[in-house]
């Protein structure tokens, strides 16, 4: 299991404080993994299971528009967004903001006890600064220890996605827990594993179709070597590019704080509908996006008001190329019906695709 550093409140000289104070730090796992690979499926099973019972969840969400919060089943209360940014890039201060008011709330009583934290990171997500912050901050390790780094692969676009993002290699070399999702559509999946042993050879790998894990597999017990048990020091080398990560990294100034920014190139932002959109119109447009910009679309994700199926949203996912058949929720969660696609993409022109949505829908009218 990862270490802590020496913080003030390990001084035993140090002040007595309130009774929350000197509680034990609670376990907090992070969820990594590209844009797509599968965290809030696993997520949402894995809080249903024993294990998992009584966790709150931190979910960070790259851009403006989030919607993971609503795919996310769990009670409402125990469920955090950060929204508008992304943690490895303004880490310090919003982290140490959500548990604080989490652990705010169930001081209070207004959300249910828990025992485990869950951080789902951005699909972005540098992980490296978010660990050295969980290791060292004060403010959060009074609240929560690291317990383990759980970093979801996707089988089928993972491993391309190494060589095109060095953020993807670092939530890889970094975890303690490895698992390889989406198996049933990857031609090859060993190609994949072959691909994650380069960079981390030594995580328990474990497999996940549409998010199905034995939950044990996620708590520190299964890890027999101790694997963790290095990463505070490794970590502090900081340079983490000298482990695989391509030279032509993009993403080395953590300084930044344009929550839409990320790679300059990369750009987060959401198309609406106002009336429904015919299901064929739908698939025509995500069939010209593919297959025009498959590998510059990193991710699309929403709900969609599509005419066939009045009142029951449709939800939207794909990553690259790959799109997943629509999934239907019973009901629209929250008071927003509008259609709402949020798009994850490098150097597309926002005007343009919104140009292509309308000129499909008008043709459906
Ligand atoms: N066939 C298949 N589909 C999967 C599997 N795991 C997840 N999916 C689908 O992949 C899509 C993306 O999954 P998510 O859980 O939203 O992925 P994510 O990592 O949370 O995505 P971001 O939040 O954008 O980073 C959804 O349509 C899932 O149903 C799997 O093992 N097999």
């Amino acid at each position: 299991m990862a270490q802590f550093g020496q913080t003030a409140h390990d001084d035993p000289a140090a002040p007595a404080r309130a009774s929350s104070d000197i509680a034990a730090p609670l376990p907090l796992t992070v969820l990594t993994g590209f844009l797509g690979a599968g965290k809030t499926t696993l997520l949402g099973r894995l809080l249903h299971s024993q294990a998992f019972a009584d966790t709150a969840v931190i979910v960070n969400e790259f851009g403006e528009i989030s919607l993971d919060h609503d795919l996310v089943e769990a009670a409402d209360e125990t469920v955090i967004e950060l929204k508008g940014g992304c943690l490895c890039c303004a880490v310090r201060g919003d982290l140490a903001d959500a548990v604080g008011a989490l652990f705010a709330r169930r001081d209070a009583g207004t959300v249910p006890p828990f025992r485990r934290v869950v951080l789902e990171t951005t699909g972005l997500a540098d992980p490296v600064p978010i660990l050295q912050t969980l290791l060292a901050e004060e403010a959060l390790s009074r609240h929560v220890r690291l317990d383990l780094v759980a970093t979801l692969f996707d089988a089928v676009n993972g491993p391309d996605t190494l060589g095109r993002h060095p953020e993807a290699v670092k939530q890889v070399a970094v975890a303690d827990r490895l698992v390889l999702t989406k198996a049933d559509l990857a031609a090859d999946p060993e190609a994949a594993v072959r691909a994650l042993r380069r960079i981390n050879p030594a995580a328990p790998l474990g497999r996940a179709t549409e998010g199905r894990l034995d939950p044990a597999f996620l708590l520190p017990g299964a890890d027999p070597a101790g694997a963790a048990d290095d990463l505070a020091p490794w970590l502090a080398r900081a340079d983490v590019r000298q482990a695989n990560v391509p030279a032509n990294g993009h993403h080395n100034d953590h300084h930044r704080h344009d929550p839409n920014r990320h790679d300059a190139r990369v750009r987060a932002w959401c198309l609406t509908a106002e009336r429904p959109v015919a299901a064929e119109a739908l698939a025509l447009f995500l069939e010209t996006l593919t297959a025009f910009r498959g590998p510059d679309l990193l991710r699309v994700k929403g709900l969609v008001d599509i005419a066939e199926t009045p009142g029951r949203p449709a939800v939207v996912q794909g990553a690259q190329h790959v799109f997943h058949p629509l999934t239907h929720l019973a009901a629209w969660p929250g008071g927003d019906r509008r259609t709402r696609l949020v798009i994850i993409a490098r150097d597309m022109e926002e005007a343009q695709v919104a140009e292509l949505f309308a000129s499909i829908l008008d043709g459906f009218d």
